[in-house]
């Protein structure tokens, strides 16, 4: 893992890192997360951890997993579960539930945080590649929604999810293929916000700017070079900055929130573009 560490934390940063949050604020509260391997939901399990709750994390890779799970435990003296498994398999993602229903006892929240994207112009997707991206972003965070809310409703329990998507009003360029996803989630999130509402179900989005993580490697040297000038701050954002805010909602900071969306950009949804592939000749004006 060492060639990515040029971006991120360290777990021991993860470990102690400063938070505004109060130790005990999730006590026992039951979380299920994906993505929780690295980059932010890594984070997310740490913060997550660190504030009380009860964590489950999945992921693709299972060493990964393995590693979140090994440095909790060696730094912050805590057990967390893990599951490899794809989110794009209803199966897969139904066993993910009641795994931590019969862990746990029940199932408190849901962070959809597994995704990712290729930079390529939209001309070039091939069929595989644009299905690789919509059913990852869209149909795997649609897949653990409604599973997580089936139970909750059949349960009688009531529960909060949150979607890390990103800010899609200005289209991305060299990333259609994840502005069609991320665009879904947040109009589905919004549907469901409402006819969920009744269940005791809130759903709220995170949009994340260029937040520099080991998702990074996925993009060329030239453009990541210029994340940290996509946005007015002049900087890139990290993955306690995601966190942190992803906290805010599931907590009782967020109890009358939700179909809300939460950009964490350094304001680039103003100002900024991002080019994940390099700046075309034609778009090199400034
Ligand atoms: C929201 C942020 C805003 C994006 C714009 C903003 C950018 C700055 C902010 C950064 C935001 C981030 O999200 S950071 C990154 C988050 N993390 C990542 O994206 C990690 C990498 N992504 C993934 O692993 C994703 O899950 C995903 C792309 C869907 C991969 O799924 P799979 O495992 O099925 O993928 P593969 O088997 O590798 O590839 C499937 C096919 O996809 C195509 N494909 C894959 N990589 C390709 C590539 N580099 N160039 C062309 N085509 C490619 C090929 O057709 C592949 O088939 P073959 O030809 O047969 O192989
Ligand atoms: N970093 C940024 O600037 C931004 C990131 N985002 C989004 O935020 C989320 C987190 O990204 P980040 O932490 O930066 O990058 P990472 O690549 O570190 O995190 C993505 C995680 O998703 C997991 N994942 C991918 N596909 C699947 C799948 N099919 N089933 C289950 N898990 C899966 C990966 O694990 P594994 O490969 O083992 O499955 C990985 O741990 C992603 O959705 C990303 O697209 C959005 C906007 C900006």
């Amino acid at each position: 893992m060492t060639e990515t560490r040029q971006w991120g934390f360290s777990e021991e940063e993860l470990a102690s890192l400063p938070t505004v949050y109060r130790p005990d604020l999730l006590q026992d509260q039951v979380v299920v997360l994906s993505g929780g391997g690295s980059g932010m939901g890594k984070a997310m399990a740490y913060l997550f951890t660190r504030l009380g709750a009860k964590v489950m994390i999945c992921g693709r890779r299972e060493e990964k997993l393995a590693e979140t799970r090994d440095g909790i435990r060696r730094l912050l003296g805590r057990d967390i579960a893990i599951m490899p498994m794809t989110i794009r398999d209803p199966d897969q993602v139904d066993a993910l539930m009641d795994r931590t229903i019969a862990e746990f006892g029940r199932i408190d929240h849901v962070v959809n945080n597994g995704g990712g994207q290729f930079p390529q112009a939209a001309i070039d997707f091939s069929k595989k590649g644009w299905n690789a991206v919509i059913d990852t972003n869209l149909n795997g965070t649609w897949h653990m929604m409604q599973a997580a809310a089936k139970r909750w409703r059949d349960r009688g329990e009531a529960g909060s999810i949150v979607n890390i998507v990103a800010y899609v009003e200005r289209g991305m360029p060299q990333a259609a293929h994840t502005c069609a996803a991320r665009a879904g989630v947040i109009y589905l999130s919004k549907t469901v916000a409402t006819e969920w509402a009744p269940l005791n179900i809130r759903v709220n989005c995170v949009a994340p700017g260029t937040v520099a993580t080991e998702g990074f490697n996925v993009y060329p040297p030239e453009a990541t070079a210029r994340f940290a000038d996509t946005n007015p701050m002049r900087r890139m954002g990290n993955a306690w900055d995601v966190a942190e805010g992803v906290i805010y909602l599931v907590a009782p900071s967020g109890k009358f929130i939700t179909g809300e969306m939460l950009t964490i950009d350094g304001g680039m949804q103003m100002w900024g573009t991002v080019w994940p592939g390099g700046v075309p000749e034609h778009f090199n004006v400034v």
